[in-house]
């Protein structure tokens, strides 16, 4: 399902990258390679490869389209799933009868898709297809998201797919239609930043806490205007998996994107894929895509550098992903930010998270632990938090739930045995979705009560009006729910 017309302009990156006077660093590279048409104020017309859809964003988009007599320009570059609003209970009845959706918004969102996607012919993976899944597991499991692409979806952890060296954003419900009638966007250059990290992760060090590291020191704003490239020894050693979780977090950082270099762990990664090129084509796309990473000496507007060696197992402990602590430290006191309105900020969420300054962050009691979401539901991450849970039982008066990211990642989970060592733990084995991320099914945390989460925002009422997030890695959230309380997954498991 390779896209016919992806590869004729890759070749025009390539000179351009032989023939720029200067180097030139992988956004750059991508970004030329997709200008169609410059500004003079600096705006540019760039061409859109790959556009992914889901349930939340796309139905004004669709109505935007019909009210105006459209047709979405290039189906076969976009590809729709619903994930938001399913419910991650059985969806088929003893006899295999889909079982209806109760809540009736969510039940219209999902008709609509279902009704846009036949009345503008894009493709589509239904609820109940075995690769069905979060659209950001999604697109990189099955081979839609390539290295080298401009890949956008209505969607702001969309910067997750920068993991495979595509150029990949989130966009809004007016640009969606703009993407779906034009196959292009309106957008001006980024600039960029580097965030190195170098040296080598410590026991029960993953990649969730490589990026709580990195947001916890930029900040949820410090990376606005810029397109960030990971880089450095921690990166490389990544599994692509793991690569996802960082990337995937860029937003919470404030980035517009998070590129990781393309390497051979990326093609081995992506090779028959299902929408991957096959065959000669294969070849003649990874003969490319080794040509998309910076240049030597190709300079980057910041660099942010972070000894990987020094990262501890991490949480927040606060309502921003910025609010990070390592699981050895405390719950700061507001008045040691010297930013007031950081102080302000830290007073409010203490207030809502139900936590008081100098109180050790290891033994906060947890009712609800989610392993799930976008950034930590892929293979690796059950895998990890299995590990943990082995032989061990959720802790008494904790509600546990593990939600794959796909059907596929259930699927592998199931014939690994995964399932049985969650169930056997006391754990839930769900139906892929985004689940309990965001209270938009039936998946939530009551009021007042805490969880440790695997996802990617701790915003106040994310996880339901009232619910206290913790954000933490996949071995942490199943630490967390064997001892019911936040815990050094290092001392349970060294
Ligand atoms: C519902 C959707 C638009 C939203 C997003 O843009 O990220 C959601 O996925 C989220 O994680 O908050
Ligand atoms: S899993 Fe969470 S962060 Fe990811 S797309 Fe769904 S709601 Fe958004």
């Amino acid at each position: 399902m390779l896209r016919e017309d992806l590869h004729p302009r890759t070749d025009a990156f390539i000179s351009a990258g032989i023939m720029a006077s200067r180097p030139l660093t992988l956004y750059e590279k991508i970004w030329a390679d997709h200008v169609i048409e410059r500004r003079d104020d600096g705006t540019c017309l760039i061409y859109i490869d790959r556009h992914l859809v889901h349930e939340v964003t796309s139905p004004q988009a669709f109505a935007g389209l019909a009210a105006n007599g459209r047709r979405v320009r290039r189906p076969d570059l976009t590809l729709a799933v619903p994930d938001h609003n399913l419910p991650t209970s059985p969806r088929v009845d003893a006899n295999g009868h889909p079982l209806p959706i109760a809540d009736p918004e969510s039940a219209n969102q999902l008709a609509a898709l279902r009704a846009n996607v036949a009345a503008f012919g894009v493709p589509y993976i239904d609820a109940l297809a075995p690769e069905q899944g979060i659209v950001h597991v999604v697109g990189p499991e099955q081979g839609f998201t390539l290295p080298g692409t401009t890949l956008v979806c209505g969607d702001s952890h969309t910067s997750a797919h920068g993991a495979l060296g595509a150029l990949a954003f989130g966009i809004g419900t007016s640009e969606v239609e703009h993407v779906l009638a034009t196959q292009t966007l309106l957008l001006k250059q980024s600039k960029t930043m580097e965030i190195r990290i170098d040296g080598t992760l410590g026991f029960g060090v993953s990649a969730k806490d490589v990026v709580l590291a990195i947001i916890g020191r930029i900040g949820a704003a410090g990376g606005t205007g810029y397109v960030v490239e990971y880089t450095g020894e921690v990166i490389r050693a990544l599994s692509v998996e793991g690569r996802l979780t960082v990337s995937n977090m860029s937003i919470e950082g404030g980035a517009r994107a998070g590129l990781i270099a393309p390497d051979e762990m990326t093609f081995a990664y992506l090779k028959g894929r299902p929408m991957a090129p096959a065959g000669e084509l294969w070849d003649r796309a990874v003969a490319q895509w080794r040509h998309l990473p910076s240049d030597p000496g190709a300079q980057y507007d910041a660099t942010v550098r972070i000894d990987g060696s020094a990262i501890a197992p991490s949480l927040t402990w606060g309502t921003s992903p910025e609010d990070v602590v390592p699981i050895t430290g405390v719950v700061p006191d507001p008045d040691s930010f010297a930013d007031p309105a950081k102080r302000d900020s830290a007073r409010k969420s203490l207030h809502y998270m139900g936590l008081t300054p100098g109180t050790a962050m290891q033994g906060v009691a947890v009712g609800h632990v989610f392993i799930g979401s976008c950034t930590n539901s892929r293979i690796e991450d059950l895998r990890a938090a299995a590990a943990v849970a082995s032989g061990r039982r959720v802790a008494d008066g904790v509600r546990a739930m593990v939600v794959p990211g796909s059907g596929l990642v259930k699927r592998q989970a199931e014939a690994e045995g995964l399932d049985r060592v969650f169930t056997a733990a006391g754990f839930e084995w769900r139906e892929p979705g985004c689940s309990m991320c965001l209270a938009m099914n039936p998946d939530k945390v009551p009021p007042g009560e805490r969880c440790a989460s695997t996802s990617n925002r701790n915003f106040v009422g994310r996880q339901g009006p009232g619910a206290r997030t913790h954000l933490l890695s996949p071995a942490m959230a199943a630490a967390a729910a064997v001892t019911g309380r936040l815990a050094d997954v290092r001392e349970l498991m060294g």
